[in-house]
């Protein structure tokens, strides 16, 4: 099969550029990969659909973006992302907290595939037990992550990535987090921990991989909270969320296929496998996956 190629590109193009450096980089990283594309051993086709997205958040700063590679694959090295979507997570603290679905026919949808990772923290049973332990809740979040990036299959897309200011990355997931039943109004000192190191995570170590992201279920007397939150993020990225008061209205929003839960003709979230958690041993003999 003959490889996808990237449009023809000057040689002072940013991107020409960056490709330039990245032996450096990668051999200063002592590491490869990111999003599951191998950035030494890849076509090089695959190899600037990364570059790109880094160039993009960037606004086509080199400097930048060369910096933010590098400090995601030094990430990267020492985290083992791959390995978290392997990993099998314990149902007392993330049983039914992330689910991610393929969604077809969203309106006016600028992705190649649409893919959306749900957030249920209004599930949460125990504030304690699930964020306490910052690296483990980090372990989980991240799986959930690099399992919904796997489902855009990057390796294997053959549309270039135009370049920032010249239309969409049409290779971004959805997020949507659903706040049904947050029993409290003010965050308590571990969600708030925990929250933090997550949205820093994917704030340098995951540029260009959202498309748009869902508050719903809302409670009105905690409106503050997105306000209190965004300040952490960039314009553009917060330009990307939408609060619904109503967990029906996503329908409206992305379309027909999501769960019943949301207003659309899909399964029950609840009958739909969550990502791979277990009950610890000493709570039941069983092993109970429920993916
Ligand atoms: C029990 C209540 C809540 C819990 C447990 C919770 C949990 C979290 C966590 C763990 C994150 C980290 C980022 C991620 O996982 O994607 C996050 C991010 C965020 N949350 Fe919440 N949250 C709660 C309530 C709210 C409410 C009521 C709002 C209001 C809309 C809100 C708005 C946000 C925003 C704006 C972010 C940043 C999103 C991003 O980085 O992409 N949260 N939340």
């Amino acid at each position: 099969m003959s490889q996808p190629e990237w449009p023809a590109l000057e040689s002072d193009h940013p991107l020409m550029k960056f490709i330039e450096v990245l032996p450096a980089i990668l051999d200063q990283a002592e590491y490869d990969e990111v999003y599951g594309i191998d950035l030494k051993n890849s076509t090089p086709f695959h190899v600037k659909l990364i570059l790109q997205k880094f160039l993009r958040a960037n606004a086509n700063d080199l400097e930048k973006a060369k910096e933010q590679l590098l400090s995601t694959l030094k990430w990267r090295k020492s985290f083992q992302p791959l390995k978290a979507k392997d990993e099998v997570f314990d149902e007392k603290r993330f049983g039914g907290l992330g689910y991610i679905l393929t969604l077809e026919n969203v309106p006016d949808s600028t992705n190649a595939q649409d893919v959306a990772a749900f957030n249920i923290y209004g599930s949460v049973k125990d504030f304690k037990e699930t964020f306490e332990d910052i690296e483990g809740f980090m372990r989980w979040r991240v799986a959930l992550m690099e399992l919904t990036l796997e489902q855009l299959k990057l390796g294997e897309v053959t549309k270039p990535i135009p370049d920032y200011g010249k239309g969409v990355d049409p290779y971004q997931a959805f997020q949507i987090h659903d706040y049904l039943q947050v029993s409290f109004l003010r965050q308590n000192p571990y969600t708030k921990a925990a929250t933090k190191v997550a949205i820093d995570t994917f704030k340098n170590f995951y540029p260009e991989t959202l498309s748009r992201k869902f508050f719903v279920n809302v409670p009105i007397v905690m409106g503050w909270m997105f306000t209190a939150l965004s300040v952490f993020l960039s314009k553009e990225t917060v330009q990307k969320f939408t609060i619904l008061s109503y967990g029906e209205y996503l329908a409206g929003y992305i379309g027909q296929s999501v769960p019943v839960e949301y207003g659309g003709k899909g399964e029950k979230l609840s009958t739909i496998s969550s990502i791979k958690t277990k009950f610890n041993e000493s709570d039941h003999n069983d092993e109970v996956s429920v993916d």
